[in-house]
């Protein structure tokens, strides 16, 4: 490291990119007299060197040939372009030359992170990603340096910001999914593909990041139960409101005596609920420890400036501290067995059609006898005749929903429910 200066590389000045130079900029003088050297940008790899960007740069630092970053005397590199190929390659040939790394890069962490930490270990670098879970809350420090004696039960959270922007703006101001999806993208919330976002995949690498810190192993991908709100009706979300709640996209690990077991699907809360409350595009992470007790943190979980806090904080973090070997990552069986549903076997079901059969009495009567108990009841009819209703039911199954549909023509969505059932 050159005396009076930390020189580093960026790979993407994107959104986060563009928010970590201004960051560096604005806290310069702060950071400065905490790192005893001033901080360089001094190569920044992008695809289009032509392409107008959010900060001015020096030409000469833009480069889209990631060799002149690896030949270059950078002594840390920052990895904001996102995705696995080509950047597993590129981070991976830069821990092998020696560089400290910093990502904000769920995705790589969560397909090849297992490989990178041990890499990093092997070649004595850091490899710091505070801002892949949760943008900018520092829950991973929190997990890695301050939860490290409790025994961490379960951890549930809102861990990706434009669904949660996307959900909130459907129901507060009854906004067109797609409206509020470009919105969001304009904000810089998305990924570069928002199915990521929409189809909870961005939410379940967070969770495997989580996972890994918390019981120090996760389950593979394929194992991890995934569905995303890109199929929630406005419908679903208004008559849950009407019901007294309200639809997030819940990540969830849990402890059981058989194995962990992870899963991000679209469930619903009663409205006082504290994951209720985390609306637009902030984030939560809530967790319970046997020595601290239940513990909820919260803040901005997308966007240029909140992600670059986690990165910059992250980065001088790492310049004050010595190399300590990052605990190695693993991957685990998956728990067999049924899934412990969250809150007994409650469940948020809604029901619409047009058929005649599809009364509200009829299709009470017919749960009845099926064994399942309707706890709350809302129903709405339209001039069309279209049945709507909510139902807060316990003892719901597959084959209920299925004669739903064949016997009263009715299409069905039950959501999980968490917290009380009043
Ligand atoms: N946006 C957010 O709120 C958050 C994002 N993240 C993560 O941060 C990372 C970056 O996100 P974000 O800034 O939003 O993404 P952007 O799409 O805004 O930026 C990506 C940057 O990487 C560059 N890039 C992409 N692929 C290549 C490539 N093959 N070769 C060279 N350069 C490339 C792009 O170049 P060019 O500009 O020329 O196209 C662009 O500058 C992702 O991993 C994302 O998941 C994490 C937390 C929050
Ligand atoms: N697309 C992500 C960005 C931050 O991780 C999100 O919306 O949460």
């Amino acid at each position: 490291m050159s005396a009076g200066v930390v020189k580093v590389g960026l790979l993407g000045l994107g959104t986060v990119g563009g928010g970590v130079i201004k960051t560096i900029r604005s806290q310069q003088e702060k950071l400065s007299s905490r790192l005893g050297k001033r901080i360089e940008i001094v190569k920044a790899l992008v695809r289009d060197s032509e392409k107008e960007r959010a900060v001015e740069l020096d030409r000469s630092v833009l480069t889209t040939d990631f060799e002149e970053v690896l030949k270059s005397d950078v002594d840390i590199v920052v990895e904001v372009m996102g995705g696995v190929e080509p950047t597993y390659d590129y981070v991976r040939a830069l821990i092998e030359k020696g560089c400290h790394v910093v990502t904000a890069n769920k995705e790589l962490l969560a397909k090849r992170g297992t490989e990178l930490v041990d890499l990093a270990n092997r070649h004595q670098v850091h490899l710091a990603y505070e801002a892949s879970v949760a943008g900018g809350i520092p829950i991973l420090s929190v997990l890695r340096q301050f939860l490290r004696t409790n025994d961490i039960n379960g951890v549930r959270g809102i861990l990706n910001g434009t669904t949660n922007f996307i959900l909130t703006k459907m129901e507060t101001e009854q906004l067109p999914y797609q409206e509020v999806l470009r919105q969001a993208q304009e904000l810089g919330y998305a990924e570069a593909d928002p199915r990521s976002d929409v189809e909870g995949f961005d939410a379940m690498y967070k969770l495997y990041i989580l996972a890994q810190l918390v019981y120090g192993e996760s389950l593979p991908l394929a194992e991890v139960k995934r569905r995303g709100i890109a199929d929630l009706t406005s419908g679903q979300i208004r008559i849950a409101s009407e019901l007294g709640y309200r639809i997030k996209l819940i990540a969830q690990a849990q402890q059981a005596p058989e194995g962990i077991r992870l899963s991000v699907e679209p469930t619903m809360l009663p409205t006082n609920h504290p994951l209720a409350q985390i609306q637009d595009a902030f984030n939560a992470v809530q967790l319970s420890g046997n020595i601290v007790g239940d513990l909820l943190f919260t803040g901005r979980g997308a966007g240029e400036l909140p992600t670059a806090s986690a990165v910059v904080e992250d980065l001088a973090y790492l310049l004050t501290q010595p190399f300590t070997p990052h605990p190695e990552w693993k991957e685990t069986e998956a728990a067999t067995g049924s899934v412990t549903q969250q809150n007994g076997d409650h469940s948020l079901c809604y029901l619409e059609g047009s058929a005649p059969a599809a009364t509200p009495d009829r299709v009470l009567h017919f749960l009845r006898h099926a064994g399942v108990d309707v706890h709350k009841l809302k129903v709405q009819f339209d001039l069309g005749g279209v049945l709507r209703a909510g139902l807060i039911t316990s003892g719901m199954r597959a084959e209920h929903e299925e004669l739903l549909q064949s016997d009263f023509g009715l299409q069905v969505r039950c959501f999980p429910l968490l917290g009380s059932v009043e």
